[in-house]
């Protein structure tokens, strides 16, 4: 429960938590471990590490090794399958694609990937991970049955059977890079049956103004990924979308 409480804690103290994730097949370990290090800088509060392509073997495993040499908050790996696992992690967001028309993505992969997170000392917490539109990538590789963009009451019980299914976190994704993120109806409708529980919101997140608006609606963690690997001032990025959320 290590991470989980940590970042338990930090949603006590700060009211709210960001992550930042690296995708290990956009950039070489040494270029990830400056992006992590330059977001740690500006406030964030833990590394989320995958991808939907190619985020396994030896780049991934050099990616995790080299950001927990230099880094001092907690790793989380963000698998797009079993083979986007890595022992050397801190934690694994342990999650099933709930609106996934393909099994795989629902339960197969997460067993595939169970004994290893049962050999290893990674802490896998339980997440509901739902994709809405526009989806991106993630969307087409976990062949999820998008849910409408302006449809906040399908998330709600997407939500609730993930929370009455013992899940402690929901991630309410809208792909990397989308053009627009979640809507802030369908957070605060997310967030009304989740109560206590905790809410991730991704996708197409750049700003201070849209992460506070995300926030403000009920998001508890606020994910940003394309941002941090485009901008040059990576610490001036996160920092900025940081004071704005925690505020
Ligand atoms: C828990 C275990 C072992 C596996 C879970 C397997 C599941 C449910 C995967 C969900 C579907 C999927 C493909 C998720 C990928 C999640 C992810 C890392 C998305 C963001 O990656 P980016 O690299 O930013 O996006 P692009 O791939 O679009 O670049
Ligand atoms: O890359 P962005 O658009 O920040 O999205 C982050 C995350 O929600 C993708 O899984
Ligand atoms: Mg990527």
């Amino acid at each position: 429960m290590q991470v989980e409480a940590h970042l338990q804690k930090i949603i006590e103290q700060d009211g709210k938590v960001h992550l930042t994730l690296i995708d290990p097949a956009s950039q070489t370990p040494e270029r990830a471990v400056e992006i992590a290090l330059a977001a740690v800088e500006g406030g964030t509060d833990a590394i989320m590490i995958g991808g939907s392509t190619g985020a396994s073997g030896t780049i991934l495993d050099e990616t995790v090794i080299k950001i927990k040499e230099k880094v001092n908050v907690p790793t989380i790996l963000f698998p797009g399958s079993s083979a986007g696992l890595s022992s050397y992690a801190d934690a694994v967001f342990f999650m099933s694609l709930l609106n996934s028309r393909d099994l795989g993505y629902v339960i197969t992969n997460q067993v595939l990937g169970a004994p290893l997170v049962y050999r290893s000392q990674i802490e896998p917490i339980s997440m509901a991970y739902l994709v809405v539109e526009p989806g991106g990538t993630v969307g087409w590789i976990g062949d999820a049955k998008l849910i409408p963009r302006k449809k906040p009451d399908i998330a709600a019980v997407y939500a609730l059977a993930g929370k009455y299914l013992g899940m402690h976190y929901t991630y309410l994704e809208a792909g990397s890079g989308a053009d627009a993120p979640i809507s802030p109806e369908m957070i605060g409708a997310v967030k009304h049956v989740l109560g206590e529980n905790k809410l991730i919101v991704g996708g197409g997140i750049r700003d201070a103004i849209t992460a506070k608006l995300c926030a403000s609606a009920g998001a508890d963690m606020i994910v940003t990924g394309t941002i941090v690997e485009e901008v040059k001032d990576v610490t001036a990025k996160v920092a900025e979308i940081v004071s704005a959320i925690k505020s």
